[in-house]
C-alpha cells in the first residue's frame, strides 16, 4: 500500500487482493456479513465453508481486539453465496479509515450486492434495554464531522461519485424485512429501530458526551460501522445495520455502574444465536424476494 492523500490503498491494491481471493476460492459471494465484537459465530450457520485468516490475505489488516477472530469465511446460506468477516477494524486500533473499509471494496469487486453489518453499542434511548437489537435507521458520523471520513482524499470514480447521498444509506426494504423476520421468529419484543452514532473510542463516553449525543437525537453509540456503511453506499451496495445494545450508557452522575468490554462481549454471547437466526432468515428471504439484486 502507498500513501496518497488520506487513502493508503490504490485501485491496484484492491484488485490484487480481490484476484488473490478469487484464485483461492470458488465461492462468489452476493452477500457480505460484517460481524462486530463477539458476533463471529454468525458464520456458523453457513454450509460448505472456506476460511482465510486475515494475516494470510494480501493487504488485509489484522484484528487486534478481543472478540474479533480475524477470519474471512466464505459459505452458503441456503442458496445464497455469502462471505462473513469474523471481526472488523476500528479507528482506535490505529488503522486509517482506508484500512478500516478496505474489505468493503474487495467485496464490491468480488460481486457482492448486499452488505449486513452488525456491532455492539450502548443504548442512549431510555426505552432501550440491554439485549435489544437495534435496526439502524440512520446514523451520525461524528468522526466525519471532524474530517475523519473514509471518502476524504482523491475520489476513485471506479468505485463511486465524489458527492454521494447518504440520506438512504440504510435500506428501507431491508429494515422492513427484519421487522417481519422478528415477528416470524417471535423476537419482535426486543427488536427496535433507531439512530446510531459513531465515536472513535476507545474510551466509553463521559456523561456530558452521552447527554450531548442524546440531545443530538442518537439512540445508541458505538465505535464502528459507519465507515464501512459509507464506503458500501458510495460503491452502490445495499446496506443493513444491526446493533446489539450491550449496555445502557450512563446519562446520570448518580449512576455507579461502569461499562467494560467484557460485559459487551457477554451480552453479544447471550444474543449471538438469535442474531444468527435473524441474519440467516433475512438472507434467505432476500434470496426469495431477490431483494438483494437491485
Ligand atoms: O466491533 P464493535 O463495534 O462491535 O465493538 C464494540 C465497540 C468497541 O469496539 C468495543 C467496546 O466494548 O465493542
Ligand atoms: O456504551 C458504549 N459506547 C461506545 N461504544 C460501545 N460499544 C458497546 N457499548 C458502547
Amino acid at each position: 500500500m502507498h500513501t496518497k492523500g488520506t487513502c493508503c490503498c490504490s485501485f491496484e491494491d484492491y484488485k490484487l487482493t480481490t484476484e488473490w481471493l478469487l484464485n483461492q476460492t470458488s465461492h462468489r459471494p452476493k452477500v457480505a456479513v460484517i460481524c462486530g465484537s463477539g458476533l463471529g459465530l454468525l458464520a456458523d450457520g453457513a454450509a460448505n465453508k472456506q476460511t482465510f485468516k486475515y494475516q494470510d490475505i494480501p493487504h488485509f489488516p489484522v484484528s487486534t481486539v478481543p472478540g474479533h477472530e480475524g477470519r474471512l469465511v466464505f459459505g452458503m446460506i441456503e442458496d445464497t453465496p455469502c462471505v462473513f468477516m469474523q471481526g472488523h477494524f476500528h479507528l482506535y486500533e490505529g488503522y486509517s479509515l482506508c484500512q478500516v473499509t478496505f474489505p468493503v471494496r474487495i467485496f464490491k469487486l468480488m460481486g457482492v450486492e448486499l452488505m449486513l453489518v452488525t456491532n455492539a453499542s450502548g443504548g442512549i434511548c431510555p426505552d432501550f434495554k440491554v439485549g435489544d437489537i437495534m435496526i439502524i435507521k440512520d446514523h451520525i458520523n461524528l468522526p466525519g464531522f471532524a474530517g475523519q471520513h473514509p471518502l476524504c482524499g482523491p475520489n476513485d470514480e471506479r468505485f463511486g461519485i465524489r458527492f454521494p447521498s447518504m440520506s438512504d444509506a440504510h435500506s428501507k426494504d431491508l429494515r422492513g424485512l427484519v421487522l417481519d423476520v422478528g415477528v416470524e421468529l417471535g423476537c419482535s419484543d426486543f427488536i427496535r429501530e433507531g439512530v446510531y452514532c459513531m465515536v472513535s473510542g476507545p474510551n466509553f463516553e463521559t456523561i456530558a458526551e452521552a447527554r450531548m449525543l442524546q440531545v443530538l437525537g442518537c439512540d445508541s453509540v458505538g465505535m464502528s460501522m459507519v465507515p464501512e456503511v459509507t464506503v458500501a453506499k458510495h460503491c452502490g451496495l445495499r446496506v443493513l445495520g444491526l446493533s446489539l445494545i450491550t449496555n445502557k450508557v450512563s446519562l446520570d452522575y448518580s449512576r455507579e455502574e461502569k461499562v467494560n468490554h467484557e460485559e459487551v462481549l457477554e451480552i453479544c454471547k447471550m444474543r449471538a444465536e438469535v442474531l444468527q437466526k435473524i441474519v440467516t432468515k433475512l438472507i434467505t428471504r432476500c434470496q426469495q424476494q431477490s431483494i438483494n439484486t437491485h
